[in-house]
């Protein structure tokens, strides 16, 4: 069931190292919200914060709330672990077992949690590989290898896997960014798709990608070398790309820096 996200003066360290500034950021559900901006800015940092990911990191910690449904996922109460299985990343390449058949690909994270009943992971890795639009294409060979797949496929099996343990949110951190344009129209199709059952949050590099993919977009700065990187805008696509309120998110969008 999507949710919504509700990032409150979030600021994010790596060790000594400032990355991110009191970023406040309200995604609502079923729609797509993009990150963009230079390299460097933080949108990645920002996206890992979301589910826990970016704590895994020695040294790496992070202040302010993440609410989501209004629930702190920094709760001292609250398992990361949950958090990730609630909250699902795709990422830049596709990172599928590449050993595992494409079948134990999707239910992986269903095994983990204890499902064993074999016509119970047949249903969800059928309806997973639909979601994902991949079903027609690998149907009849279920049990070859994830790593026997197109980088386009393996990508979208990776988007079935995260779906396949049904998360409020899926956040994709450049999902195209290793792919062809063929491919990279496929997962774009998709998640306008998925945007029906799930909150979407997209870093991209790629600003057609978000004007075409996403609803609200924020464009996200650095003001100097060694500074925090920080929000300067967010507001609907169509606005962000048309008529900015601030000036460094027009240089931006019209390729005059970054
Ligand atoms: N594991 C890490 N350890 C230390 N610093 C890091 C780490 N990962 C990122 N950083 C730093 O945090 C800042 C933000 O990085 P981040 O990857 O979030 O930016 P980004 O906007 O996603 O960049 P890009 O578009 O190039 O992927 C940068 O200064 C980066 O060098």
């Amino acid at each position: 069931m999507a949710k919504r996200i509700d990032v409150k003066d979030l600021n994010i360290y790596y060790g000594k190292f400032h990355a991110v500034q009191d970023v406040t950021v309200a995604v609502p559900p079923r729609g797509v919200t993009a990150f963009i901006g230079p390299s460097g800015c933080g949108k990645s940092t920002v996206l890992r914060s979301l589910n826990r990911m970016h704590e895994v990191i020695p040294g790496a910690r992070v202040e302010g709330q993440v609410l989501l449904d209004g629930e702190d996922v920094y709760a001292s109460s609250v398992d990361p672990v949950a958090v990730r299985r609630t909250i699902g990343m795709v990422f830049q390449r596709p990172n599928p077992f590449p050993t595992m058949s494409i079948r134990d690909n999707v239910v992986a994270g269903l095994r983990l949690a204890g499902t064993k009943n074999k016509t119970q992971l047949d249903e969800v890795c059928e309806r997973s590989l639909r979601g994902a639009n991949l079903w027609e294409e690998v149907k009849d060979r279920l049990n070859k290898p994830g790593g026997s797949l197109s980088g386009g496929q393996q990508q979208r099996l990776c988007i079935a896997r995260a779906i396949a343990i049904q998360p409020d949110v899926l956040l994709m951190d450049e999902p195209c960014s290793a792919l062809d344009p063929i491919s990279t129209l496929a997962i774009e199709d998709l998640i306008t798709e998925l945007k029906q059952d799930f909150t979407i949050v997209i870093v991209t590099h790629n600003m057609q990608q978000a004007a075409r993919v996403s609803d609200q977009t924020a464009f996200f700065n650095l003001p100097g070398v060694g500074q925090p990187g920080r929000l300067v805008e967010i507001d609907e696509t169509s606005r962000i790309f048309s008529n900015p309120t601030e000036k460094a998110t027009e240089d931006y969008i019209s390729g005059r820096f970054g």
